[in-house]
């Protein structure tokens, strides 16, 4: 497409689709209507995929999520079908501002962290690799919450960013499902009848997804949850409005907010209506799309597969089995066979609170068929393996993680620590069981939105280093090693960082008003807040770092800005506190004379997609610092050493990958391992032996005890400082020393910028292995049994 199409496709959507003309568009408009010329070029690339899924009966994966984390959608769908030069010379010729139009567009925050951006990042690769995929999850009026900060402390605001046109969806109202909660069951012999008390509608709505070079497109199917009945005439006309609206409101609610917990799983009724809603609404959606192409069921494991991510869709094992049995006759065994081998589940935490239970008395009431199918495939399971040591019902709860694992014939982690980890605890005799059903499939992310599109500079570098089959063929960047020893490539490798961090020192001068200096460490630790992953670790260091500076300002510090982002649930205590502590210690030390050309601490509120995409290539040191066994696997630790930033870490989730993918040398390890950490939690007061053990740790905690960051309240942080002390779950305190020591070598390091560099470098070349294709390549092996289709031509 030539700049001059371009040009004119934006024209004509200006004026015919959005009805302005150029001297009164705004930014929205102009955004609105380059949405629009990109769209078009999709369109037609995603309907030949379709067709020739179709046509080839190729097998198909659907990958079920009550979260994708998709961020913004313009760039990548440029930048997917090459049209980055034609699009701004255009908007250059027009004097319109490309990257304040793509600054304009909402994220797509339909997911709280690393579960739902895998989603997004696979449902990328499948398209990439032309793997036939749909994906399938909720249309949530109101993504996850927007945090601000008011003194410090997190505010939650609605996200509601469907407030405006969005520009990536087709509305399908063909595509409508009747869903029912409640009511009563009727046996009748072999099968049943469900009547349920409450109905609505699931309504589909389409987003493309556009692979590497347009070669192939895949349809991302989010569901809206509409009434059975509109709006309620005659209520109205007796001027009842409130209820003539409520049959709508009601309905609407189910996707009117994603739930904003990443770990611990609330057992609110309405967070068991959305998981069945979409995932009915999606297995009926399947059937009926199998049953328009084959007449056998007996076939669909063949046509089509199944990904339960997490146990959020887990109900769609009694689910399928009642679409096979109640609906269509099949026998029990053999329709939970059906079932079995159409389905497969992803676990991405072992931590006890977001292992889903779901109580049997609220089961029972919203899903009375699906309870009594429960049971008869937990008795079915068990007469099978000829014991009853294993339950998915039990003390009046529904086990999701064991009924998930009973109705999948394949069960993975997220990384090779992960997956053993899950062998040996939380699944251990379901392992004995079935030793050949769990496999590991470690994460990855797409390097089209992770390196080529977020890090131009890098990308353009390694382009025209080694070309770019890089980008689709990730492992190509191997072929930079031999360049490391070449000191003008090296150059330009520190000077593409240096430039991003200038870039992002000045986004943060004018964002919050805080200078940095981009001669220092930019030291990042960005994700969710939870106790796991150790925050306040980072915080203590913190802190003991500032009082050793103060002590001897003039020995010649290594200048360092700690960068921090993420939101915590907003139930999450603990987690608020942490956040307000990183605000409390940042106002202190940023204007710390004495200190702050050494040591700044910045906290940019609302971490989010968007914000990654410009904190990453602008990153030195990833601080991946989770207690060992605590991280399924990780993924920003993946996009990191992507962009050339070293880790800090344990041997935890991907860590250990990692760090044997880019060396030992370039990576700077601490603490202790998942084995050594069950031994240490076994000592009683092992924190106090730590603290006792470590002046700059007890320095650090006594300050934040005597209010040294919160001057006009001196005890708000005694909840922190006393689980530090008394409890500390998470060995804060154990892992401290290391911690430091490693810190320190990461400022020697730092002081050596060539060898830094080649660190910086290695890390790049040998994070091919991390990307998203070789994982969807994984699962299509392992997992799916799935083969590409035949793409078509590049764009
Ligand atoms: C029921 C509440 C709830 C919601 C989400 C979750 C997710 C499983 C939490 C999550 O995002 N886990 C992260 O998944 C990533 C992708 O596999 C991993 O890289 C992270 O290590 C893991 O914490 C648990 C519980």
């Amino acid at each position: 497409m030539t700049p001059a199409q371009m040009k004119d496709a934006i024209l004509h959507h200006l004026v015919y689709t959005l009805g302005k003309d150029a001297a009164h568009a705004q930014t929205y408009d102009w955004r609105m209507a380059l949405s629009f010329a990109v769209r078009d070029k999709i369109v037609d690339r995603w309907f030949e995929a379709t067709r020739r899924t179709y046509a080839g009966q190729h097998k198909r994966v659907y990958y079920l999520s009550m979260e994708f984390l998709i961020g913004r959608l313009l760039k990548d769908a440029i930048i997917n079908m090459r049209l980055e030069e034609a699009a701004i010379d255009a908007l250059q010729e027009l004097k319109v501002d490309y990257q304040a139009i793509l600054e304009d567009e909402p994220d797509a925050a339909l997911g709280n962290g690393g579960l739902g951006r895998l989603a997004a990042c696979f449902m990328e690769s499948m398209s990439t690799i032309g793997c036939p995929a749909m994906g399938y999850g909720i249309r949530y009026e109101n993504g996850l919450f927007r945090q601000r900060f008011e003194n410090g402390r997190q505010v939650e605001e609605p996200e509601d960013w469907l407030s405006q046109r969005h520009a990536w969806e087709f509305e399908r109202p063909e595509v409508s499902i009747d869903i029912g909660f409640g009511g009563h069951v009727q046996e009748i012999g072999k099968r049943a009848n469900w009547y349920p008390s409450e109905m609505l509608i699931a309504m589909g709505h389409d987003t493309p997804i556009i692979g590497w070079r347009g070669r192939w497109g895949n349809t991302l199917r989010l569901w809206e949850a509409r009434p059975m009945h509109g709006f309620d005439l005659q209520r109205f006309n007796r001027g009842d409005y409130a209820a003539a609206a409520e049959p709508e409101a009601l309905a609407r609610t189910l996707s009117r907010v994603l739930y904003p917990d990443d770990t611990t799983e609330q057992g609110k009724e309405l967070r068991l209506k959305q998981e069945f809603f979409f995932t009915s609404a999606s297995l009926r959606d399947i059937l009926r799309r199998f049953e328009s192409e084959y007449d056998d069921l007996r076939l669909l494991p063949k046509k089509a597969a199944i990904q339960m991510n997490d146990t959020h869709p887990a109900i769609a094992g009694p689910e399928l089995v009642r679409l096979l049995v109640d609906e269509r006759g099949i026998d029990f065994e053999e329709a939970v066979g059906i079932a079995r081998n159409t389905l497969s589940y992803t676990n991405h935490t072992l931590l006890p609170e977001a292992l889903e239970r779901w109580d049997e008395g609220l089961m029972g009431r919203l899903l009375p068929r699906h309870l009594q199918l429960i049971f008869r495939i937990n008795e079915l399971h068990m007469k099978d393996v000829g014991t009853r040591k294993v339950t998915a019902v039990d003390d009046g709860h529904v086990k999701m993680g064991e009924l998930s694992f009973i109705m999948a014939h394949r069960v993975n982690g997220v990384s090779a620590l992960h997956t053993e980890l899950m062998k040996s605890t939380v699944f251990k005799d379901l392992h004995e069981l079935h030793p050949n059903r769990i496999v590991n499939e470690t994460n990855g992310v797409t390097p089209r939105r992770w390196l080529l599109s977020c890090n131009p500079r890098l990308s353009t570098l390694i382009t025209d280093a080694i070309g770019d089959d890089w980008v689709d063929d990730l492992e190509q960047l191997e072929k930079l090693e031999p360049h490391i020893d070449d000191a003008a490539f090296l150059e330009s490798y520190a000077a593409a960082k240096r430039q991003n961090k200038n870039d992002l020192a000045n986004w943060i001068a004018e964002k919050l008003e805080v200078g940095i200096d981009p001669e220092a460490i930019f030291d990042v630790q960005i994700k969710r807040i939870h106790e796991y992953k150790r925050q306040h670790l980072n915080l203590l260091e913190t802190i003991a770092h500032w009082l050793e500076i103060r002590d001897n300002p003039n020995q010649g510090w290594v200048p360092r800005v700690k960068i921090f982002g993420g939101k915590a649930a907003p139930g999450y205590v603990f987690a608020k506190e942490i956040v307000r502590l990183t605000n409390d210690v940042a106002k202190v030390l940023n204007s710390d004379p004495l200190t702050s050309r050494y040591l700044k601490v910045v906290y940019p509120p609302n971490y989010n997609v968007s914000l990654a995409e410009k904190l990453i290539p602008a990153s030195d040191l990833s601080e991946q610092i989770s207690t060992a066994g605590k991280e399924a696997s990780g993924t920003g630790n993946m996009k990191f050493a992507l962009n050339g930033a070293l880790t800090i870490g344990t041997l935890d989730g991907a860590n250990v990958e990692i760090r044997e993918h880019v060396k030992p040398e370039n990576f700077f390890l601490f603490g202790m391992t998942a084995d050594e950490v069950m031994e240490r939690r076994k000592i009683g007061g092992h924190s106090g032996q730590a603290i006792a053990a470590d002046p700059r740790l007890a320095r650090a905690i006594e300050a934040i005890r005597a209010g040294r960051f919160s001057p006009d309240e001196p005890g708000r942080y005694h909840g922190i400082v006393d689980n530090l002390v008394h409890h500390d779950y998470f060995l804060v305190c154990s892992d401290f020393t290391d911690y430091w020591r490693a810190q320190r070598e990461a400022d020697t390091a730092f002081a050596a910028p060539k060898d830094w560099a080649r660190m910086a470098a290695f890390n790049t070349a040998r994070s091919g292995w991390f990307s998203s294709d070789r994982t969807i390549r994984g699962y299509m092996a392992d997992v799916w049994h799935a083969e590409a289709a035949p793409t078509v031509e590049d764009a």
